[in-house]
């Protein structure tokens, strides 16, 4: 099998003397739709956290793209990595976050423009003719020329989505990317992640309650629990037959919810 486009080896991530990743083994294959679904306070939202470098690892390597993201090499060790190292490897992941975490002093445009030009050089031409495909992409062509706060939630999570393709990134994050939105926003958004999924050869890694649409979209669903992978497998394994007792108590409680 070829390298992992992402691989965790062993992480441990703590918070004081709170164990929140514990001994993780996990790896994202390249093209490959990964969901990660758990309770509350499992640590799903802290392996993206860590693959956008907001958080570092207490311990263990996480690779991407087969180089090290929280380490560098020196000769045969790994030392931690300088702010250089962490800018270059950023731009491969692209991320898309709960509460949009767009410009809001920039229009639509300027938001899809700015980081092609500022951190891939990319000449204003080119920039523009890439964020006009991406607008059309996820629906907003008449909206370049407004500011965000002009815009719906589903909408800025729109341009959220199409910002971070802008980088054209190896992988794409979604962290709950739809739990900020009013319930009739939700179907737009998750249509433009559909459509992604089904179009193009990205890889996508996503933490969503959403499980109907974990369902759909997925080639594997990992269900974490108290910082661990307690059971993955096929949307249908998990969903239509999981194994372990905390599974099902979780799908329980979530779909009697829904
Ligand atoms: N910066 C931090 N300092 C201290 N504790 C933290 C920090 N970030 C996260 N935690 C704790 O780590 C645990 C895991 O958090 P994480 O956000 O990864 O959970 P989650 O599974 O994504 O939960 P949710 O579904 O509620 O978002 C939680 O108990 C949280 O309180």
């Amino acid at each position: 099998m070829s390298e992992p486009i992402i691989r965790f080896d062993k992480v441990e991530k703590s918070f004081g003397a709170f164990n929140v990743l514990k001994d993780l083994d996990f790896e994202v294959a390249k093209g490959e739709k990964v969901t990660i679904i758990g309770p509350s306070g499992s640590g799903k939202s802290t392996v993206l956290r860590i693959l956008m470098t907001l958080e570092d690892v207490t311990s263990g390597v996480v690779y991407v793209g087969g180089q090290p993201l929280w380490h560098e090499k020196k000769g045969e060790r790994l030392v931690p990595a300088s702010e250089a190292h962490l800018r270059k490897m950023r731009t491969q992941l692209g991320m898309v976050f709960q509460s949009f975490n767009l410009f809001p002093h920039m229009t639509v445009l300027r938001n899809l423009t700015e980081a092609p030009r500022v951190v891939l050089g990319l000449s204003k031409v080119a920039a523009k003719e890439r964020a006009d495909e991406l607008l059309e992409l996820v629906g907003l062509t008449e909206h370049a020329h407004k500011f965000p706060n002009q815009l719906s939630g589903g909408q800025q999570q729109r341009v959220g989505i199409a910002r971070a393709l802008a980088m054209r990134p190896k992988v794409m994050l979604f962290d709950e990317p739809t739990s900020a939105l009013d319930p009739e926003l939700v179907g737009e958004v998750l249509n433009v992640i559909r459509h992604l999924a089904e179009a193009h050869d990205l890889t996508m890694l996503m933490v969503t309650h959403e499980m109907r649409f974990a369902r759909e979209i997925s080639d594997r669903v990992c269900f974490f629990d108290q910082g661990r992978i307690r059971e993955q497998g096929t949307p249908d394994e998990i969903f239509g037959n999981p194994k372990e007792k905390r599974t099902q108590q979780f799908l329980r409680a979530v779909t009697e919810a829904d």
